[in-house]
């Protein structure tokens, strides 16, 4: 794990383009803005060009997806893969509906994704496995997580996080087990959102090794909740929330090190 790349970033400051969903767009834009990445986000495709040429990484959100942000994720991709500019994929509940489900393997046909990062149930529907997935959340089933995200990863030849209480990252052969975390991620919309930014805005400062970058963002963030809920005498999703954010702009290696439980 290179926890480097967290200084690397700050130092950095690398603009992520996300194609966001009308959701979470805020905890996105700030929790990018507090690691130390420089958010930007666009709905309009006539600008695709010069967001992706400005961009050092690319986050497609299918939250809250229209064809309109269809075409645009369409042109999107093609132009960041010409362009050598990693993207990264939030698959969100693409196992509810079926305009979901084609619109994301359509995308996937269509170009290459450096990181795929979903919940059990998200991976799982991607890589064509029996789960009941649940809306946005990750939902119920009985299968091998590092089997269904290596299996996810083999198909779209792709890095994958399958996020929850423990993350699984794996680029098909490899696999890291990040078990930090706390279960108020859970009670906050727009934890997973805010993940797969901050994979983008990792996988933007670590040259091609997508593995490494999508690790580290896992481990950061789970750390720094963590911190945050060690400080909290109750459950309470809207101070976490708010905490998270002041955390994340002054979480330093040396504490992620410190609490880091991998395997
Ligand atoms: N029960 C849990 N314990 C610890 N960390 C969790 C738990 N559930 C989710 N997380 C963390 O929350 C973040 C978002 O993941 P997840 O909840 O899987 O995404 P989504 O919001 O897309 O369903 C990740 O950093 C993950 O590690
Ligand atoms: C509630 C909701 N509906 C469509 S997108 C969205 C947010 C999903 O956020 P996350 O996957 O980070 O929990
Ligand atoms: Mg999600």
């Amino acid at each position: 794990m290179n926890l480097d790349l967290l200084t690397t970033l700050r130092e950095q400051n690398p603009i992520v383009f996300n194609i966001a969903n009308f959701v979470t767009v805020q905890d996105v834009a700030n929790g990018l803005n507090a690691i130390g990445a420089s958010p930007i986000m666009s709905a309009e495709p006539i600008e695709a060009p010069d967001m992706v040429k400005i961009a050092g990484a690319i986050c497609l959100n299918l939250g809250t997806l229209t064809q309109r942000q269809v075409e645009q994720m369409k042109v999107v991709g093609q132009l960041a893969n010409q362009q050598q500019k990693p993207i990264v994929l939030d698959p969100v509940a693409v196992g509810a509906s079926t305009y979901r489900h084609d619109v994301a393997q359509r995308l996937l046909e269509t170009f290459k994704v450096a990181v795929i990062r979903g919940n059990a149930g998200e991976i799982a529907t991607l890589a064509g496995i029996d789960w009941q997935a649940k809306g946005i959340d990750a939902g119920s089933g009985d299968g091998d997580l590092i089997k269904i995200a290596q299996t996810c990863a083999l198909k779209y030849h792709c890095v994958v996080v399958l996020s929850g209480p423990t993350d699984v990252v794996t680029d098909g052969k490899r696999v890291i087990q990040v078990h930090n975390g706390t279960p108020l991620f859970q009670l906050h919309v727009g934890s997973g959102d805010l993940l797969s930014s901050l994979v983008a805005a990792f996988t933007a400062v670590s040259g091609d090794d997508y593995f490494e970058a999508a690790q580290t963002a896992c481990l950061v963030l789970a750390v720094t909740g963590q911190l945050v809920v060690k400080q909290m005498t109750a459950d309470r999703p809207g101070t976490f929330a708010f905490e998270l954010l002041d955390k994340l702009h002054l979480i330093t290696i040396e504490e992620v090190k410190r609490l880091a439980s991998i395997s």
